[in-house]
C-alpha cells in the first residue's frame, strides 16, 4: 500500500530534488555523455562503463543491479528467488532518451521500478549524478513516472491534471497556468485545458498523463510501456510526437518497450535486455547495422540467418525474395532438404550482396502485408531448415507446399557473430 501511495505521488509529479543531488564537486563528475555516444556491447559490464568504474556520472547510473522475486510469488517453485534483473550495468546520459527493449518477461518493468525505488535492489547501486539513491524515497527522488493507462484522475480536467504536481510544489497559479499552456503545446494538445479526461480518446488521454509526468521538470522520466494500450497506427504516431516532447523538453528518460520500432524511433539508444540479462546497448542504426549475436539479431526482427565464417549473415524483413521453381543453386531436387551447405554458395561474410544465391523452399503459408504477399518459407540456408518469410512474386506462389526459389532482395544481410549462446557447430558454408 506504501508502494502505491508512493507511485501515485511519483506520477503526479509530487517529486523534488534528490536531497543531495549537486552537492558533489563538480571535478568528480566526467564529462557527460553526449546523445547517442557510447558503444557498449553489453554481456557484463561493457569497457566504457569499467573504466568509468565507480566515479561519479552524471545522469543515471545503474551499477550490477539484481532485483529479485521470492519464487512462491511467480507460482514457479515453492522456496528460493526469480532472478528478474541479473546484474546490469547502464548509464544514461542527461537528456538521452534510452529504451530498454526485450521479450514479455525480461526484466524490463523491473529494472525500471527498480530505478524508481519501488522495487528493492538485491544487488547493486542506483545513482543519480554520482549519488546512491538506494536510501531516497521513491517520492524524493526527483523522478516521474509514466505507465500504460495514464491513470489521470478522473474528476479533473486536463489542466487539472498537468498542473497536480506544479500545485504540490506550491507553484503560483499563474506560473501554473502558463507551464501547463506549454506542456499542452508540447504534446499537441493546445487550447485543451477545460476539457473532461473522460471525454477523451485513449491517445489524447495519454498525450495528458505525458504532459502532467513533464511539468514538474523531473530529472529522470520514467515510461512503463506509455503506448502499449493504444492501437497500432496510434502507437506509431504518438511514438514520433513522444520523442518530440522528451527532445524538445531536454528530458533524460528511460523507456519500457517490447516493440523494437517503437524503441527506435523514441530512443537515442537501445538496451536490448533477454532473461535479466543486457545484451547490447547502442544507438538504434548502429545495432540493426550490428547485432551482438543471433539473439539480439533475432529480437531486432532478423528473420532469416545464412551461415558465414564465425557466424551468420542475418536477412532483414522482406530480405528474401520468392519465385517460382526450385533455387539454381541449392541442388536439383529443389526442396527444401536438399540444399544444405551448397545454398551458401556466394555468401561470405565480408562480401555479401543481393542476388548472389538462390536456395530452394517451400510455401508454409501467405497472407498479405502492407502492400505486398509474404510467404512464410521452409528452406535450408545451410544450416539445416528454417521458417523464414520472403516477399512473394506473383500469386502462383501462395499455396502451401509450393516448390519456390529464395533470393537475398537488394537490402544486403548483416554478419552477426557466433557466440556462447549460440555457436555455429557446423563447418562453414562454402565461399566463392
Ligand atoms: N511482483 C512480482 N512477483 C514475482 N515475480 C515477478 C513480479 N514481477 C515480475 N516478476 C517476474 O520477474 C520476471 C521479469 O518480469 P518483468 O515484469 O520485469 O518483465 P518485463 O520484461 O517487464 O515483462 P512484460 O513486458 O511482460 O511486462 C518475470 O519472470 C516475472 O514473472
Amino acid at each position: 500500500m506504501a508502494a502505491i501511495d508512493h507511485e501515485i505521488a511519483a506520477i503526479s509529479g509530487a517529486v523534488s530534488a534528490l536531497p543531495d543531488a549537486g552537492a558533489r564537486p563538480a571535478q568528480d563528475a566526467p564529462a557527460a555523455q553526449g546523445r547517442g555516444q557510447g558503444d557498449e556491447r553489453a554481456t557484463g559490464r561493457t569497457a566504457s562503463e569499467s573504466q568509468a568504474g565507480s566515479r561519479a556520472t552524471a545522469g543515471l547510473r545503474i551499477e550490477d543491479v539484481v532485483v529479485t522475486y521470492p519464487a512462491a510469488r511467480t507460482g514457479r517453485g515453492s522456496a528460493g528467488t526469480v532472478t528478474a534483473v541479473n546484474h546490469v550495468d547502464l548509464t544514461v546520459a542527461p537528456g538521452e532518451v534510452m529504451a530498454l527493449l526485450g521479450p514479455s518477461g525480461c526484466g524490463k518493468s523491473s529494472l525500471l521500478r527498480a530505478v524508481a525505488g519501488l522495487e528493492p535492489v538485491a544487488g547493486g547501486r542506483v545513482l543519480w549524478d554520482g549519488a546512491d539513491v538506494g536510501s531516497v524515497p521513491v517520492h524524493l527522488r526527483g523522478f516521474g513516472l509514466m505507465f500504460q493507462d495514464g491513470q489521470l484522475f478522473a474528476h479533473r480536467n486536463v489542466a487539472g491534471n498537468v498542473e497536480y504536481g506544479l500545485r504540490m510544489h506550491g507553484m503560483p497559479k499563474a506560473s501554473r497556468r502558463a507551464r501547463v499552456a506549454e506542456l499542452l503545446d508540447v504534446v499537441g494538445l493546445p487550447g485543451s485545458e477545460s476539457r473532461s479526461v473522460a471525454t477523451m480518446s485513449g491517445g489524447e488521454r495519454q498525450r495528458v498523463a505525458l504532459a502532467r509526468a513533464l511539468a514538474p521538470q523531473p530529472q529522470l522520466l520514467l515510461l512503463d510501456e506509455p503506448l502499449s494500450a493504444l492501437d497500432r497506427a496510434l502507437r506509431e504516431r504518438l511514438a514520433g510526437d513522444l520523442r518530440a516532447a522528451l527532445v524538445a523538453t531536454g528530458t533524460t528518460a528511460l523507456f519500457v518497450t517490447h516493440d523494437h520500432d517503437e524503441a527506435f524511433t523514441v530512443a537515442d539508444r537501445v538496451a536490448v535486455m533477454s532473461g535479466g540479462r543486457l545484451l547490447q546497448v547502442d544507438e538504434p542504426s548502429r545495432l540493426w547495422a550490428a547485432p551482438a549475436s543471433r539473439e539480439v539479431a533475432e529480437f531486432l526482427g532478423y528473420q532469416a540467418f545464412i551461415p558465414a565464417d564465425g557466424g551468420w549473415l542475418a536477412i532483414g524483413p522482406q530480405g528474401l525474395i520468392a519465385s517460382a521453381g526450385a533455387g539454381a543453386g541449392a541442388g536439383a531436387g529443389g526442396n527444401a532438404t536438399s540444399a544444405s551447405g551448397t545454398a551458401s554458395a556466394g555468401w561470405t561474410a565480408t562480401g555479401a550482396g543481393p542476388g548472389a544465391a538462390a536456395f530452394s523452399g517451400v510455401v508454409v503459408s501467405a497472407a498479405f502485408r502492407r502492400g505486398y504477399t509474404e510467404v512464410v518459407v521452409d528452406a535450408d540456408l545451410g544450416d539445416g531448415i528454417q521458417r523464414c518469410a520472403a516477399v512473394a512474386h506473383g500469386a502462383a506462389l501462395w499455396s502451401p507446399g509450393t516448390q519456390v526459389t529464395l533470393t537475398v532482395a537488394a537490402t544486403a544481410p548483416v554478419f552477426v557473430p557466433a557466440t556462447p549462446d549460440h555457436p555455429r557447430p557446423l563447418s562453414p558454408a562454402p565461399t566463392r
